[in-house]
């Protein structure tokens, strides 16, 4: 098996192309992900970045190109690489009738043979790294507020001590404080378990406080992959409009003055 360890990528993705009838999501769409970084993907709505997350993830099967993931072929993994790949969906997507600790345990018993006190004692570890607190263990969704429900969501996510962590606008509905606390949940996580980061997201201030690097998908394809002092060099239309506006200054300047 290629594990990829001497590949400095994390992520492949080679002439995707995607449509649904005759509407073109991708074509021809390059992306490449370095390992350990946080790349933050952006894009209009609708300009498919949710249906990128799906298809990286083999949820979603491309018309054309190849996407490698710790250089195995998500077209014909046989499941390997799943078990580095760990995910939170907008809304958290746990169980309501589960309580945190039995959504966080969920991919345990699903994926491994742990002992119950050892998965337990697992499960707790990850739900604090999450910065929930640990009476937190023994709510269910319905009873956490919407940022705790992002924890939870991340708890779950790294269950597995994943690799690679999938976000998909991790920060939508928190407000500018939650917001920011998220953000640096996200940095410390990267850093102290080495994690690979995709995060789709259209907030401008996590853009600016945490990703190495931003993926702009406009046209059908990744326009540009930079740092975002280069992309705010950018002549293409979109990025000039998003990150030169008004709101876009305002994160500029804001991180600016930290
Ligand atoms: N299963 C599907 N069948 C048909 N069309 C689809 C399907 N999934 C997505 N689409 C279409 O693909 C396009 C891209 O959708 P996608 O959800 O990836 O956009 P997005 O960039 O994530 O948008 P947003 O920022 O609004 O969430 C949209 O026009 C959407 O309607």
């Amino acid at each position: 098996m290629n594990n990829g360890l001497a590949d400095p990528l994390a992520i492949r993705v080679t002439g995707l192309r995607t449509a649904f009838g005759d509407k073109v999501i991708h074509d021809n769409l390059d992306l490449e992900v370095r390992r350990g970084e946080i790349l933050g993907v952006v894009g209009g709505s609708g300009s498919g970045k949710s249906v990128l997350l799906n298809t990286i993830l083999g949820l979603q099967q491309p018309d054309a190109g190849h996407v490698e993931v710790f250089g195995e072929d998500m077209g014909r993994s046989q499941g390997d690489v799943q078990r580095r790949i760990g995910v939170m969906f907008q809304q958290g997507a746990l169980f309501s009738f589960l309580t945190v600790l039995q959504n966080v345990e969920a991919p345990m018993l699903e994926h491994t043979r742990l002992a119950p006190g050892f998965m337990r004692e697992a499960a707790r570890l990850k739900i604090r790294l999450a910065g929930l607190p640990a009476h937190a263990a023994d709510l269910r969704p319905a009873e956490l507020s919407g940022g705790m429900r992002k924890r939870a969501g991340v708890a779950r996510a790294i269950a597995l001590d994943p690799d690679i962590l999938f976000l998909d606008e991790p920060t939508a509905g928190l407000d500018p404080i939650g917001a920011a606390e998220f953000d640096a949940l996200i940095r410390d996580l990267r850093d102290t378990l080495g994690l690979t980061v995709f995060m789709i997201t259209h907030d401008l201030d996590t853009l600016y406080a945490v990703c190495d690097r931003v993926a702009v998908i406009a046209d059908r394809k990744i326009v540009t992959t930079a740092p975002l002092h280069e992309l705010e060099q950018s002549d293409h239309p979109w990025i000039r409009d998003y990150f030169l506006g008004p709101r876009g200054r305002a994160a500029a300047e804001q991180q600016d003055s930290i």
